[in-house]
């Protein structure tokens, strides 16, 4: 079953389409990628499937379930472009609020911490608080929260914005890693080659318009890049 519904929605601010009658389904296990330009609705998605905000119309479904449903969020881990915190959490102290607030609590939780630091490569930041790290840093914080607990899936908006080139591979490597557990990743991102690299599936959404929707390979056998595929296909979309 797909893990992501999303039928025929649309979705406004004021009187201006953020999102106009976008349907898409993201299969489980896959890493998938909504790509766009800047203001092409990328977070207004994001925003609606973890029911931060209401659609005008349409619906989604996440684990079958409606987002308006409480449940559907259940083992949903989401980062968001900025990871922020409590400035005086220490690293450590906001993968244990993140672990209990899962339930994880005693032996386990220490052991679920300890790794995602180590994975992280930020163990020797487990002690110092927000408030005294780099922005890349932080980052690794939010990116390390998504190890804590069982979550089917991750959903990144541009989790590669702020991290330096070790940063990047690192993530790259986590990402390929998540996979190989069955988990589902949905990635908002600019970053065509990273993207290019690591994804099945991705969609591509200018103006609150999906232009495409399809599997990497099949880009791939076509094009020379993703990247040509991204420009091509989003200048196509403005001469319409
Ligand atoms: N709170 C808001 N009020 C009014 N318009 C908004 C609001 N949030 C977003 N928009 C508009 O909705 C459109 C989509 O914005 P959104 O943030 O979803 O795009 P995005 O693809 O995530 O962009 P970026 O890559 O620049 O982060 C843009 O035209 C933006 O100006």
């Amino acid at each position: 079953m797909d893990i992501i519904q999303i039928k025929d929605i649309s979705k406004s601010y004021g009187p201006d389409f953020a999102l106009t009658d976008i349907s898409l389904n993201i299969q489980r296990g896959k890493v998938f990628s909504l790509l766009g330009p800047n203001g092409a609705g990328k977070t207004t998605l994001v925003k609606l499937m973890l029911n931060l905000m209401h659609t005008d119309s349409g619906s989604i479904e996440i684990n079958g379930l409606n987002v308006n449903d409480k449940n559907s969020r259940m083992g949903v881990a989401f980062i968001p472009e900025k990871f922020s915190f409590f400035p005086f959490y220490t690293a450590r102290g906001v993968l244990e609020f993140f672990g209990k607030m899962k339930g994880i609590e005693g032996v386990e939780l220490t052991a679920q911490v300890n790794s995602a630091l180590e994975e992280l490569q930020i163990s020797d930041l487990a002690n110092r608080k927000l408030s005294k790290m780099s922005k890349g840093q932080m980052q690794r914080v939010g990116l390390a929260s998504i190890l804590i607990g069982n979550n089917d899936l991750i959903v990144l908006d541009e989790p590669f914005s702020g991290l330096d080139p070790i940063g990047i591979r690192d993530l790259k490597e986590i990402i390929k890693k998540l996979k190989e557990q069955g988990k589902t990743m949905f990635i908002n991102s600019h970053i065509l080659l990273e993207m290019e690299q690591i994804c099945d599936e991705i969609a591509i959404l200018n103006k609150g318009k999906l232009l495409f929707a399809g599997s990497v390979a099949s880009v791939l056998e076509k094009e020379k890049s993703l990247d040509d595929f991204f420009y091509r296909t989003v200048n196509e979309g403005r001469a319409q």
